[in-house]
């Protein structure tokens, strides 16, 4: 089987290194040219994924016609900012038999407020029954280290779960399935905007009390935002969901939580940004998740307080006062009494 990974950058490059490894026919697209000339010369990815060697099979282009032609199955790993134009690059090129088109980007559309699968099928509406989402605790270092994982796979169709479940399943690759393509792209997404927040507090000299309060009050919006938009909430109990929380406020690989430390101690979000190569969706997904929660009326308040500190230039140390200044209140919701 032949298999095209759009997106060459750290997370792109791990999991075609991983799909390569199993013996599969595997193109990286790179979007830079002279990138893929260093991956392809070094064996390496020396700007995303250093240190870590790459394949001989692994081929590595900056043309789409090229990294698709005869391709079954596409894995979209670039940027979430980035994904409708790589669509648009890509939709005339993709073959006809292709047999599932994955999500491995967590995020979601600031303009649009659309999750990543929503955007593929927009752009390509053919592929919409063939869309799956690849998501859960996975730091790509790790991945490329061979590090045990375990991480979930949403699709709509039970065969294309299966598909892919198969096709990233290795020995230190456990994959599971579920058919909660919203539950599992929301988890994903929005769990970058609590590992800013945790960042924030260990910037501001907190210790393990506030990230574990952090963790579980930010599941808690998680899930309060995901029902609404129609997730099932076990999910966020799942690999996509706690998994993924625990991993990025934890984890110092974390690029988001990176973000909120160096925040917490008084950098300014524009020198933040500008020193580092690499995506922290957290940024992006605080104003679409804020957006989201204003439309859908549902209270997150330490998503609205990130907000106003990457938007409004609040100080982290007054929004921590306002997060902990305000009414005291049941832990559970009235709904979830009943559960
Ligand atoms: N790195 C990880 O550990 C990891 C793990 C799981 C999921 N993810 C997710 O994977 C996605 C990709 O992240 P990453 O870590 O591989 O990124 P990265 O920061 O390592 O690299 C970004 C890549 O995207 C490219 N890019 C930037 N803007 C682009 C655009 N407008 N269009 C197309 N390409 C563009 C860059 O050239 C680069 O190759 C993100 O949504 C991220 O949340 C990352
Ligand atoms: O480095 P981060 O914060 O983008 O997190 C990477 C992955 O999403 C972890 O699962």
């Amino acid at each position: 089987m032949k298999i095209a990974v759009l997106g060459a950058g750290s997370w792109g490059t791990a999991l075609a290194r991983l799909l390569a490894r199993k013996g599969l026919s595997v193109v990286l697209w790179a979007r830079r040219d002279n990138l893929a000339q260093e991956i392809i010369i070094r064996r390496e990815n020396p700007v995303y994924l250093p240190g870590i060697r790459l394949p001989e099979t692994l081929k590595v282009t900056a043309h789409m016609d090229q990294a698709l032609s005869g391709v079954e199955v596409i894995v979209l790993v670039v940027p979430s900012h980035g994904l409708r134009e790589t669509l648009r690059i890509a939709r005339d090129m993709i073959p006809k038999g292709l047999r599932a088109v994955v999500s491995a980007t967590k995020g979601i559309e600031t303009e649009t407020l659309k999750r990543m699968s929503q955007v593929i099928e927009e752009e390509v509406p053919d592929l919409a029954a063939r869309v799956g989402v690849l998501s859960g605790p996975s730091f790509a270092t790790e991945v490329a280290q061979e590090v045990p994982t375990a991480v979930t796979v949403a699709a709509h169709l039970p065969e294309v779960a299966g598909l892919l479940q198969e096709l990233f399943h290795t020995p230190f690759f456990r994959v599971y399935t579920t058919n909660d393509v919203v539950g599992v792209e929301l988890a994903g997404a929005l769990k970058n905007v609590m590992a800013i927040a945790a960042g924030i507090a260990e910037g501001l000299g907190f210790g393990t009390n506030t990230r574990a309060a952090l963790i579980t009050r930010g599941l808690a919006e998680i899930s309060r935002l995901g029902l609404v938009l129609g997730a099932n909430p076990l999910t966020f109990a799942g690999l996509a969901g706690l998994g993924d929380l625990v991993l990025t406020c934890t984890g110092t690989l974390s690029r988001n939580r990176q973000v909120g430390l160096r925040l917490g101690r008084g950098e300014s979000l524009e020198a933040i940004l500008a020193s580092m190569k690499m995506v922290a969706e957290g940024v992006r997904t605080t104003k679409a998740a804020y957006r989201l929660a204003k439309a859908q009326a549902v209270e997150l308040p330490i998503t609205e307080k990130v907000y106003e500190i990457l938007y409004q230039g609040k100080a982290p140390a007054q929004a921590v006062r306002e997060l902990l200044s305000r009414e005291p209140k049941p832990e559970m919701p009235h709904y979830m009494e009943t559960m």
